[in-house]
């Protein structure tokens, strides 16, 4: 089926995906996928369960390779570079298109410890007095340093999931991503913070590629600055945010913006 676009010209696209198509053994969960996203803005991916979300946004930075039966077709491009090509490894991607989770994944190590893994592995600091530097800065970006900067050494999982969320964030960008992957960070979360995460976002998108897989139409509409909607594994339609809830072209995107269904 093909996608409705709205009259977007997306020049220089950070993210182009064409014809992607996903399939879990004999099964396939999203076939023909195209779409450009831009940089320096959040893209929300939206759909009833199960129509795909998920599984195009591990597409993006290839964690599909770590499920056995996933089998990816089609291009992924960041910045013109084809990411599915063998020379490019999955490690290295991953440090540049980070990902955030539905639940707060911190490591069992200290807050200090999170955020300096990354570097540490990617050598991207040559000594001690660099390492915290990144770890401040990360913790700041994240909107943390104020309230963890005097228990750097304790456990990461001893801060509130919100706290944890932005310590996943921070650890992401400790490594310098140019986009970041978000697979409902706020689900696991209360209003309170879910409101700090969606104010991060919003900040974080003047330096990155945010793409953010959410069941809230609520929380696109806040965040996002372009929306694609999914059902039963095609894109149906994507443009800018606005113009998709207030003026969708699709029957199933005007049966789902008004919650006829999902
Ligand atoms: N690891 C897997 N193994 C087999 N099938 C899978 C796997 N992951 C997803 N699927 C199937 O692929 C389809 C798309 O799933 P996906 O999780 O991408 O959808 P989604 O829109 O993100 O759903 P939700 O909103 O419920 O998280 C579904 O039919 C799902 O059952």
């Amino acid at each position: 089926m093909s996608t409705v676009y709205h009259d977007t010209q997306i020049e220089n696209a950070k993210v182009a995906l064409d014809a992607v198509g996903v399939t879990y053994g004999s099964k396939t969960a999203v076939s023909g996928v195209s779409l450009r996203i831009p940089d320096r803005s959040v893209t929300a991916f939206i759909g009833p369960s199960g129509c795909g979300k998920s599984t195009v946004l591990r597409t993006i930075n290839r964690m599909n390779d770590t499920i056995d039966i996933a089998r990816v077709s089609g291009s992924v491009k960041i910045d013109g570079e084809e990411i599915n090509s063998k020379s490019v490894d999955p490690v290295v991607l991953r440090a540049r298109v980070g990902m955030v989770f539905q639940k707060p994944n911190p490591f069992p190590k200290s807050i200090y410890d999170n955020i300096a893994y990354g570097p540490r592995i990617h050598g991207l600091a040559s000594g001690k007095s660099e390492l915290d530097a990144i770890v401040e800065t990360s913790l700041k970006k994240a909107g943390l340093w104020n309230e963890v900067a005097d228990r750097l050494d304790q456990p990461g999982t001893s801060l509130s999931g919100g706290q944890q969320q932005r310590l996943v964030i921070a650890r992401a960008i400790a490594v310098s991503p140019e986009v970041i992957l978000m697979d409902e960070p706020c689900s696991a979360l209360d209003p309170i913070a879910t409101a700090k995460i969606e104010e991060l976002i919003d900040e974080l998108r003047e330096n990155y590629c945010i793409i953010i897989v959410t069941h809230s139409m609520a929380q696109a509409a806040r965040v996002s600055q372009m929306t694609a909607f999914f059902h039963l594994g095609d894109l149906v339609e994507y443009g800018p945010t606005e113009a998709i809830f207030t003026n969708p072209r699709d029957q199933r995107t005007q049966d789902y913006i008004t919650g006829r269904f999902g």
